[in-house]
């Protein structure tokens, strides 16, 4: 019943005998029929439900969404087809994924939750391909059950009710566990090398790809695939990576925790029910059987942790981790190989737009700044880690975010904080047992808190997240050194200089006494992900630089005043400060002057930066100190250049002379 604005009640129904008892102050009346028929009390103020059984009343809560949209043309593999053929086909397609390679034929796939089996509407929903069995081995006569492409809302169940350690948390973000493993295992990652990668990929010193041999991926993907179909049920996620329409990949990712199938529906791109009809086969696949370990009998096997790339199989095996992070990554890998073979640059980069159009990329190792300074609340957001600069300009490879959540606060990165809602992925945080309020500055899981959203949870996200081509390329250093200046603006030499070396230092990690900065070195500021010599990456994107005019610049979100132990972190606000007078370019008309050693060309002046620690040497009072922290860091990047003294950037090799000249000079 409901009252009015006078706050009288309305009178309909039972409201004629609540009006009357507000009256009199008394109970409602039960009105007890004829003794003598029933022995029975009806309260007539209650509408009667509209089931027979109780069974019967749940199936009434849950209804099925409006038939399947109206296929249009034949677009796709599967469109066309009537309802019924097409859920075969697409149970073929999930049961030949699934399919051990010895055996021949893949497992009798059923689509629904087995728990759900007794539920008289479900059934009815149920589809079943009985694929032919030869073999006479018990998991033949199994089923194997598909969790197709939950839904949030369906997951979090899935999550609550199976796996321990799930919750959800008081804004409603689901909060879970990662295991073991709490941060990517990149020396556990391995590539298949054959006739073809053995000649297109980079191998040896410096390379992310640690060779493995195709029996070995076999047998390591039947571990995963046995794993798997042993279980009661999957999760099979159908999805897309790439926003450029014209370049995007089909993903199938199949995987044994509903943590797994959120944080993947949430990191790749989001297929509409069209889409999802048109489907058909994936071009790449994952199995991720992550709670399950690799046999350290198999060989080349070091460690119970082993993530397997195929290429020619289009395929990616994950045993001993469960850190989702490896999927995402994983894809990205694939993606730095397949992209620039159709000349398009694959980039470890975050990217924005501003209102006019103009496009800023964001380079950088972990914890250097992508995230945070992509998601800006004044410019949209295309992404924050893995982009495509192709020539109609960039697009976003993921459909989220996957952000650091250690010491997050409301004030300095509201966005990300007012996206860990119902939907977000919240992994190893700890909560308040009873409020279930997040405690972000707690570390006792890990330092590696991550929050994993869609896109769209960024309220200025730019959809379809893709853009022109940029017109800023942003290097991102965390320099726990504290000896690079805040911001520098680099020539084209120089952005390659910095590209290749891909430097930043870290705080060696949370243990006490740890003091020294540990420098880090990594191609491309990823690489970790890359397949091919940096250098080609190098020369693509100095090729797209040039082209369209883009500026380099070097930015500082490390140390200022001292190295880690006597100096502090800059200011996120100064940063963003500097970030913004790229953006506007009036950091462009800005005056000027060089570095020594480095050879920087700084600033004298930032809108709302204190001019004094433009150049580091201001803020250190130890100035013998910076000297020999300048050397040293100088020396560092020397001695890990020398790896790419012997390759050839441009045409007539023009370029390598001018980029080793870009270096530090001492
Ligand atoms: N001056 C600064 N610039 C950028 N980030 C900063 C700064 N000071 C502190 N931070 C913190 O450093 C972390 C940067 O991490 P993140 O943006 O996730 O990096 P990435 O996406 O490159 O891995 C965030 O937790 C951010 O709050
Ligand atoms: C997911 C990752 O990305 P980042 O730390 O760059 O955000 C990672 O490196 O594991
Ligand atoms: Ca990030
Ligand atoms: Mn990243």
């Amino acid at each position: 019943m409901a009252a009015n604005g006078n706050g009288e009640v309305a009178v309909n129904g039972n409201g004629a005998a609540a009006a009357a008892r507000k009256q009199k102050g008394t109970l409602p009346s039960i009105t007890t029929s004829d003794k003598h028929h029933h022995e029975v009390c009806h309260d007539m103020s209650a509408p009667t439900v509209k089931a027979q059984t109780i069974d019967e009343l749940h199936s009434l809560q849950k209804k099925k969404s409006a038939p399947n949209t109206p296929i249009k043309g034949i677009q796709g593999t599967f469109a066309a087809l009537p309802e019924e053929e097409r859920q075969k086909q697409q149970l073929q397609s999930i049961s030949a994924s699934l399919a051990s390679l010895t055996r021949g034929s893949g497992p009798k796939v059923v689509k629904g939750d087995p728990a759900n089996k007794n539920q008289t509407n479900q059934k009815v929903h149920q589809h079943h391909v009985a694929a032919p069995t030869i073999s006479a081995s018990d998991s033949s006569l199994k089923f194997t059950h598909v969790l197709y492409n939950l839904s949030p809302a369906e997951l979090y169940e899935q999550a609550i009710h199976y796996e321990k350690g799930s919750f959800i948390t008081s804004t409603g973000a689901l909060a879970t566990l990662s295991g073991a493993k709490t941060g990517r295992a990149p020396r556990d990652k391995r590539v298949v090398k054959d006739d073809v990668t053995g000649k297109e990929l980079w191998w040896g010193k410096g390379s992310p790809n640690i060779e493995m041999d195709e029996q070995t991926f076999l047998v390591n993907r039947e571990r995963a695939v046995d794993y798997l179909n042993s279980l009661d049920k999957v999760f099979v996620n159908d999805q897309f990576l790439n926003w450029d329409p014209e370049n995007r990949i089909k993903v199938r990712i199949v995987s044994a925790r509903a943590y797994h199938s959120l944080f993947m529906h949430n990191m790749c791109i989001r297929p509409t029910p069209e889409e999802l009809e048109e489907f058909g086969t994936p071009d790449f696949t994952i199995y991720n059987a992550g709670q399950f370990p690799c046999n350290r009998y198999t060989h080349y096997m070091t460690s119970s942790t082993s993530i397997d790339l195929n290429l020619a199989r289009s395929e990616m095996v994950i045993l001993g981790t469960q850190y989702a992070g490896e999927m995402k990554k994983g894809l990205f890998s694939v993606m730095h190989y397949l992209m620039p073979k159709r000349r398009i640059l694959s980039l470890h980069s975050g990217c924005n737009m501003g209102k006019d159009g103009d496009v800023a990329l964001f380079f950088g190792l972990s914890g250097t700044g992508k995230t945070t300074l992509s998601t800006d609340p004044n410019r949209y957001l295309i992404g924050d880690d893995e982009h495509c600069w192709a020539e109609t300009g960039v697009s976003n490879i993921e459909g989220g975010c996957y952000a650091k959540c250690i010491d997050l606060s409301r004030e300095k990165e509201p966005d990300i904080w007012n996206a860990i809602k119902f939907g977000t992925v919240l992994e190893n945080v700890v909560f308040e047992e009873h409020t279930r309020e997040v405690d972000y500055a707690d570390k006792s899981v890990t330092e590696n808190t991550r929050a994993s959203y869609p896109i769209e949870y960024i309220p200025n996200a730019k959809i379809p997240c893709v853009g022109p081509h940029p017109k800023n390329v942003i290097l991102l250093a965390c320099d726990a050194f504290g000896v690079l200046p805040p911001v520098s603006k680099l020539n084209l030499a120089q952005t390659m200089y910095h590209f290749i070396s891909g430097y930043t230092a870290l705080v060696a990690g949370t243990e006490e006494g740890v003091k020294e900065p540990r420098a880090t070195f990594s191609a491309c500021f990823g690489a970790a992900f890359i397949m091919m010599h940096p250098t080609k990456y190098a020369a693509m994107l100095a090729e797209k630089m040039l082209k369209h005019g883009a500026t380099g610049w070097l930015v500082n979100t490390g140390w200022s005043g001292g190295s880690y132990g006597s100096g502090s972190r800059i200011k996120l606000a100064y940063t963003r400060k500097i970030i913004d007078a790229i953006h506007s370019g009036s950091l462009l008309k800005a005056e000027y002057r060089k570095t020594e050693v480095f050879g920087l060309e700084i600033p004298t002046e930032v809108e709302g930066v204190p001019s004094e620690i433009l150049d580091p040497v201001n803020t250190w009072s130890n100035k013998l100190g910076y000297n020999d922290t300048l050397m040293k860091l100088a020396g560092l990047f020397k001695n890990n250049f020398e790896t790419f003294t012997d390759h050839m950037i441009g045409k007539d090799n023009e370029l390598t002379e001018e980029i080793l000249a870009a270096g530090p000079n001492f």
